[in-house]
């Protein structure tokens, strides 16, 4: 039986080469296809739903979908990972006097994915990552007080990004998991982008997507 086939969304090139790097120095990337689909939840969304509509039309699809990349931690070490327990769109909805409603609040459907738990687990402790809420934003944050916000209306949440609800998204349309591993380039809080250690986070990316496809490679829905 072929392995089954495992599509890995990054945002940009530098995080493709990373995964890829990372996935040859470990067991090889057989039946896994890694794609740099842009920054942010649109181009992610958009990407990861064209393979997976090219990859279906060709009766070779993917059985699961992992968003990978840096992120901003909240708390966590930079170098870290992070697997999402929860795929969370962070800033999409209405602000109001009373504060911010998503749109779940408003009625107008999902504002979270949650991936298998039994799975989050295992990425977790083979990847040695953290686990919580990873938050799904279109603006990077560069405030405390933003940073506080967030934190306080996700207790819990260890990252910010930009793609993971969108690659969701697009999963969840074509009846796929998802899952969201993240590397900590930097923390989320008062923008300093000199402080912020890219290097480090995408070598560690590699790290962590070794270690994570053994177990994904075994997983049986
Ligand atoms: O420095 C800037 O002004 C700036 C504005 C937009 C995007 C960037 C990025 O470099 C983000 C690229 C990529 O990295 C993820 N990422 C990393 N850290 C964070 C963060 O603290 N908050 C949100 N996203 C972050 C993100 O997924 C992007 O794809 C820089």
């Amino acid at each position: 039986m072929p392995p089954p086939r495992i599509l890995i969304v990054t945002a940009v090139t530098a995080e493709r080469d990373a995964v890829l790097a990372g996935l040859e120095r470990g067991d090889g990337a057989d039946g896994v296809e890694v794609l740099a689909a842009g920054v942010g939840p649109a181009a992610a969304a958009a990407a990861t739903a064209t393979a997976l509509t090219s990859a279906a039309s060709r009766e070779v699809p993917f059985c699961l979908v992992v968003s990978a990349g840096i992120a901003g931690g909240f708390g966590q070490p930079l170098g870290g990972a992070v697997v999402a327990t929860s795929i969370v769109a962070a800033d999409l909805g209405a602000d109001t006097p009373d504060g911010f409603a998503s749109v779940a609040d408003l009625g107008f459907g999902n504002a979270e994915h949650r991936p298998p738990p039994a799975l989050v687990r295992a990425v977790a402790q083979a990847a040695d990552a953290a686990q919580g809420p990873v938050l799904t934003v279109s603006t990077v944050t560069g405030t405390d007080a933003r940073a506080r916000e967030l934190a306080t209306r996700h207790p819990g949440a260890v990252a910010e990004a930009m793609e993971g609800f969108g690659v969701a998204e697009a999963a969840a349309a074509h009846g796929v998991p998802a899952l969201e591993l993240r590397t900590v380039s930097n923390a989320v809080g008062p923008r300093d982008r000199a402080a912020w250690r890219i290097p480090e986070a995408l070598a560690a990316l590699g790290t962590g997507c070794a270690a994570m496809l053994p177990v994904l490679r075994a997983w049986e829905p």
